[in-house]
């Protein structure tokens, strides 16, 4: 948010206050050099009050070998604590949640905070559909802002790519395999994929952690919300009847404004694509189970 010089007030809250205060310090030491002027400081809930947004990205995250949905009992008791310590100060924003696993968490937060569910967004699947258009751009050697394509369904192991709408520059990816086979292979799309897919666990073997991409998703969407773009970004929103899913909070294309959702895109899947989103949807209403009428 800093560099990119997008909001004009930015509050940390953290159970680590020691560590946050030192964020927070750091960070008003790059200030100098920012695009643009931004208060920061470590605070608490009462400092919602009059947020437009704010951003859950705490709680516990994936120990090498852990998959997200390992960690939604720990962090939906978490997110009871914070959303019910959010909601106190008279916030009336937009919540957007990162924390995983993130859709069963964005549909907690909205459970928790009783506010209409086009003001509580997941960050979904925007991290793995940049991951993707990296990916496939690197495969076909063009820029990934020129790659088009999504990856639906769970942030996690059941999701899926939409290969049907994939295409560079608006050349479906099939067709520029088709005219180049000595190049290009349709099996290796199996390969971006899994890679895509299993991209966390990668990193988390190395690094124990992930943080600089999903940053950058994150300040994509608050920038798509602050400044009202109307952009079609894929983040975990609640399904009525789209995609022939209702109850669920799942990674599709949305439009997103200064309203939060404002519309979900309601591409046409392939039968398989279709089928492997009902398997996805499935797996997140699973996973909620045991904790949905818990807390
Ligand atoms: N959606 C996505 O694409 C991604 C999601 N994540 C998720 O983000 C979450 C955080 O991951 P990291 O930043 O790596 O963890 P981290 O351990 O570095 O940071 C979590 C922070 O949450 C704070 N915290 C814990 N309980 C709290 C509470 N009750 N109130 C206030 N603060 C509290 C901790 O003090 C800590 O500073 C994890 O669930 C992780 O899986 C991480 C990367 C990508
Ligand atoms: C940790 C996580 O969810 C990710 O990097 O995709």
């Amino acid at each position: 948010l800093l560099n990119q010089g997008i909001a004009d007030e930015l509050v940390m809250i953290d159970l680590n206050k020691e560590k946050s205060e030192g964020d927070a310090m750091d960070l008003n030491h790059g200030l100098a050099f920012a695009p643009a002027s931004l208060k920061i400081w470590f605070g608490d809930y009462s400092d919602c009050k009059d947020a437009d947004l704010v951003v859950i990205t705490a709680g516990a995250n994936q120990k090498p070998g852990e998959t997200r949905l390992d960690l939604v009992e720990k962090n939906t008791k978490i997110f009871k604590g914070i959303v019910d310590g959010v909601m106190g100060s008279g916030f009336d924003g937009i919540f957007l949640v990162a924390t995983n696993p993130v859709d069963v968490l964005t549909q907690m937060t909205w459970k928790f905070s009783g506010l209409p569910s086009h003001r509580v967004i997941g960050s979904g699947t925007i991290l793995d559909t940049a991951r993707l258009r990296y990916s496939l751009g690197s495969y076909f050697g063009v820029d990934s802002r020129n790659a088009h394509a999504y990856i639906m369904g769970e942030h996690g192991d059941s999701e899926l790519p939409v290969w049907s709408h994939a295409n560079i520059g608006g050349r479906s990816i099939y067709d520029i395999i088709a005219d180049h086979p000595e190049r290009y292979n349709v099996a290796d799309l199996d390969d971006i994929f899994v890679n895509v897919r299993d991209a966390a666990y990668h990193i988390i073997q190395r690094k124990g952690a992930t943080y600089y991409g999903i940053a950058m998703g994150l300040v994509r969407v608050t920038k798509a919300i602050l400044q009202d773009e109307n952009s079609v970004l894929t983040v975990s929103a609640y399904l009525d009847g789209e995609y022939g899913e209702k109850g669920v909070y799942i990674g599709v294309p949305a439009i997103v404004n200064r309203s939060g959702i404002r519309e979900i895109m309601n591409i046409k899947l392939n039968g398989k694509e279709a089928e492997q989103f009902h398997h996805s949807a499935e797996v997140l209403r699973k996973t909620m189970e045991p904790v949905i009428n818990k807390y």
